[in-house]
């Protein structure tokens, strides 16, 4: 599997499988179990369901920016240039195309500040999207078929100007039509409440739901996240809000969860008796890669290992109910090493340091790696540590959890 297609951890109808006696919630409530097709990439009966309910009239043929298309479900990907976007989002609505999971008349529009046509935006798309699908069958036409119902509008983040003029193209392309908006914030968080507020006030759908999509990490700390909860309720209802973080749908934490629950047999060896570590290993080898425009400001410790790390951990070690992270020790400074990686050379190749990174700030003090020992003090965890690792351009790529007999 490719990582890198398994997104969508959206709220949707459990499947009919072993996950299904264990029940994640998503933030708003609703269940989120995903819906998975074979290479990760989780389905949202969401939008299929609403394409059944509304009757669905004969499709147009696609392409100028100016055209009616009847569109029923409006998808904007706000920072459409970045890499979450190119790297996950654009290649999952392919997905989900291809899977026939989204309404027939679905458009998806691109927003960023970078200047750029719907055929610049189709060419970059294009570039991230592969047909690696099981069901090969069709795969281009597919393609050509999902490339023709993407546009683009420049914009800045916090202009309704901008959002108004996002508007008046989304309603040319929904003519009239009741039609559901979705917004999926693929920005760095400091820029989520400006998003939300002019898409709220200037964007929002006039006939059906409106729903936006905030990923990771939710602020910088306990006091900025329940700030951002707070501001993004000042626009959204929390039925509107979905918070999003793909390690929940990735294959080894469903796994993780089946093994752990339900498997009798590892229940009387899961604890400090027959445990002497954990070790929770998140290693990249890659760099940022022109995202310190997001990365810089996050550092590793928030990008990845307080939440995906931190999730992993929690499903490893909780108690069924979850009580495990308040039996967490407050972690200590000695506990942990930061570094950050430099540039050099392998078998004549040249690797750049992070801050040769032209998006990161040439005297940055980010940490790019990370390793922290953490302690849960409770009976069944009591004395052992759990080790994380994250880091970025590290020698393998590899996401790894294991105990250690
Ligand atoms: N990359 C990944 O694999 C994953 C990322 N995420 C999350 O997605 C979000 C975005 O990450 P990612 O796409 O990697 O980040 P990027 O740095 O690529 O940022 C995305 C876009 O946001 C705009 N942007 C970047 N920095 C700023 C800034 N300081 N102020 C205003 N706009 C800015 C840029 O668009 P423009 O300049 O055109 O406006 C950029 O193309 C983050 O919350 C991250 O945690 C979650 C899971 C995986
Ligand atoms: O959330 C993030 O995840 C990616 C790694 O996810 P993967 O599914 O591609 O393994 C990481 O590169 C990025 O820094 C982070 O924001």
């Amino acid at each position: 599997m490719d990582s890198s297609s398994s997104l969508w951890n959206s709220c949707i109808q459990p499947r009919n499988n072993a996950m299904n006696n264990f029940q994640l919630k998503c933030s708003n409530g609703h269940p989120l179990n995903a819906v998975s097709s074979h290479d990760g990439v989780a389905g949202s009966s969401i939008a299929k369901e609403d394409s059944k309910t509304q009757p669905i009239e004969a499709s147009f043929p696609l392409s100028d920016a100016s055209e009616c298309i009847g569109s029923n479900l409006s998808i904007t990907v706000v920072g459409a240039s970045g890499d979450l976007a190119k790297k996950k989002i654009f290649p999952a609505l392919f997905a989900l195309y291809y899977e026939d999971w989204l309404p027939e008349n679905f458009i998806v529009y691109g927003y960023a500040r970078t200047k750029m046509t719907d055929e610049e935006l189709r060419n970059m798309i294009s570039r991230t999207l592969t047909c690696r699908i099981d069901k090969r069958e069709n795969c281009e036409d597919k393609m050509d078929q999902f490339l023709k119902r993407c546009f683009y509008h420049s914009g800045l983040y916090n202009s309704e100007d901008d959002f108004s003029d996002l508007d008046s193209k989304l309603k040319e392309k929904e003519c009239g039509k009741d039609s559901n908006r979705l917004f999926y914030l693929s920005i760095p968080p400091n820029i989520f409440v400006d998003v939300v507020k002019c898409a709220s006030l200037k964007a929002s759908s006039r006939n059906g739901w409106t729903r936006v999509i905030v990923e990771k990490p939710f602020g910088r700390d306990s006091e900025s996240s329940r700030e951002l909860t707070r501001c993004l309720k000042q626009y959204l209802t929390e039925e509107q809000i979905f918070r999003i973080d793909h390690y929940l749908g990735k294959e080894l934490v469903e796994n993780l969860s089946v093994l752990r629950f339900s498997n009798l047999v590892f229940e009387p060896l899961w604890c400090r008796n027959y445990i002497r570590n954990v070790q929770l290993i998140f290693s990249e080898d890659f760099g940022t890669e022109g995202r310190g425009g997001y990365f810089d400001n996050y550092g590793i410790i928030r990008d990845i290992m307080q939440n995906h790390l931190l999730q992993i951990l929690a499903l490893f070690a909780m108690e069924t109910p979850v009580k495990v992270l308040r039996s967490m020790r407050q972690i200590q400074l000695e506990d942990v090493v930061v570094g950050q990686y430099k540039g050099h050379n392998k078998s004549g190749k040249s690797y750049p340091a992070y801050t040769d990174d032209p998006t990161v700030p040439k005297d940055s003090l980010t940490p790019t790696f990370a390793a922290a020992a953490l302690f849960i003090d409770n009976a069944r965890w009591d004395g052992v540590p759990f080790l994380m690792k994250a880091g970025k351009a590290l020698h393998t790529r590899r996401y790894r959890i294991f105990p250690l007999l």
